[in-house]
């Protein structure tokens, strides 16, 4: 999942109000990967307040129209059915502190807040089978992990 992610301390009431773009981790941190409205506007500031000399810390392209990042699928990632199985499903991944500098640019995700250092949650698409160009992506949102 893209998008903006909060500890479940911080504040997200605003940006959660109508907003079904709203990841919930295991560990209920939440990602939002609403690229319109105050989510927008919440991403963008993170993604221009983290900088290293000239790298941003994260790719903001996935706001616009046009796709650009092919790292910045899952939001568009519809619910299954019984006529459309899920053809996806999800794996949370931390980045690790090794992580390359200059290859943060690309990762389509910024931490709410950067007053504490925690590695960056990011939520990864697994395919359950072979995904053909074009096809239409589903994972199952009311996955129950035990
Ligand atoms: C995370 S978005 C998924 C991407 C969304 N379809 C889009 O084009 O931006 C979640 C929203 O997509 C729609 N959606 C998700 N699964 C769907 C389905 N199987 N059939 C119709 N609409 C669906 C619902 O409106 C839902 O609130």
């Amino acid at each position: 999942m893209t998008g903006t992610v909060y500890q479940k301390y911080e504040p997200i009431f605003f940006q959660s109000i109508g907003n079904p773009f709203i990841f919930r981790c295991l560990d209920g941190v939440l990602i939002d990967g609403n690229d319109k409205g105050i989510s927008k506007v919440v991403y963008r500031s993170c993604n221009g307040r983290d900088r290293l000399g000239p790298l941003r810390m994260s790719d903001s392209t996935w706001l616009t129209s046009e796709m650009q990042n092919p790292l910045a699928v899952g939001q568009y990632v519809n619910n299954c059915s019984n006529d459309r199985p899920a053809n996806v499903c999800y794996q949370e991944f931390d980045v690790p502190a090794g992580f390359p500098v200059e290859l943060k640019q690309y990762l389509p995700n910024t931490t709410y807040s950067c007053a504490q250092q925690r590695p960056l949650r990011c939520v990864v698409l697994v395919a359950l089978r072979d995904v053909r160009q074009g096809e239409e992506l589903f994972s199952n949102y009311y996955t129950v992990v035990s």
